[in-house]
């Protein structure tokens, strides 16, 4: 199948100097798969991508944690993706959930900042996921198939894109979903992309799990054929990040 697994540390807002820097180094210094085996990309704030990006091990790459929806100007307070193509920052995650609920961003409106940020060079990780009610309402996979739809619309290249499946009720909770309701809505979401983008994305396109994951749980889910990595929250705060890049290592 050829994908390689991915993990991604999404800071979110936490940190000082001191603290990202102590990060870094516990990075620095961690005994992890080689870059041809595991792809790991950390997320600080914007206010530290520089001094991340200058102090991180080599194979280790940077991701923003948001953009703006088109080119940058009179949009106060935001920060574009040619911004960030300019600072030499690869990636960017769009449509977290955090941002979904709290900032009211739409799907149509991720969908835009997906295919804008694609547009300008960035590799995107695209997050979707049902809230508590949603599952219990028996919507999930409509929800996660809408929050995709909304992005396959608006593009036509995958290559550059890692789709991650963050069950809202998983995040910072400390509830994470089960190997199996994992793996079922990855197979689902996958074959989502199968019939609706074409048989080689749904193939090719690294699916990761999201919420909750720690050094105690990430091996039963690497194990699931349909989870390609993850996306980390509170865990890639702490040297146990370490132990989750890895978990796919035999
Ligand atoms: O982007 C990361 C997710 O929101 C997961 O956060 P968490 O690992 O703290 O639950």
């Amino acid at each position: 199948m050829g994908r390689k697994f991915f993990v991604g540390g999404n800071w979110k807002c936490n940190g000082t100097t001191d603290q990202v820097e102590k990060i870094v180094k516990t990075l620095n210094e961690g005994n992890v798969p080689s870059s041809d085996v595991v792809e790991v990309v950390v997320s600080p704030p914007y206010v530290f991508l520089p001094v991340v990006k200058s102090q991180l091990r080599q194979e280790f790459q940077v991701a923003a944690q948001n953009c703006w929806v088109k080119k940058g100007g009179a949009f106060t307070g935001e920060i574009s993706a040619e911004m960030l193509v300019n600072l030499g920052v690869p990636w960017v995650i769009l449509g977290h959930s955090e941002r979904r609920a709290l900032l009211g961003e739409s799907n149509e409106f991720v969908g835009d900042k997906v295919a804008f940020a694609l547009s300008q060079g960035l590799k995107v990780i695209a997050c979707v996921g049902e809230t508590l009610e949603e599952r219990e309402a028996g919507s999930t996979m409509d929800v996660v198939a809408a929050q995709t739809k909304a992005i396959a619309e608006k593009i036509k290249d995958w290559s550059n894109v890692v789709l991650a499946y963050e069950p809202v009720w998983a995040i910072g909770t400390g509830k994470v979903a089960t190997p199996a309701q994992a793996q079922e809505v990855h197979a689902s979401l996958r074959d989502w992309v199968k019939i609706n983008v074409s048989p080689e994305v749904s193939e090719s396109t690294r699916i990761i799990y999201g919420g909750s994951v720690t050094a105690a749980n990430c091996k039963e889910l690497a194990a699931q054929p349909d989870v390609d990595g993850f996306l980390v929250g509170g865990a890639s705060l702490k040297p146990e990040f370490i132990d989750i890049i890895n978990a796919a290592a035999v």
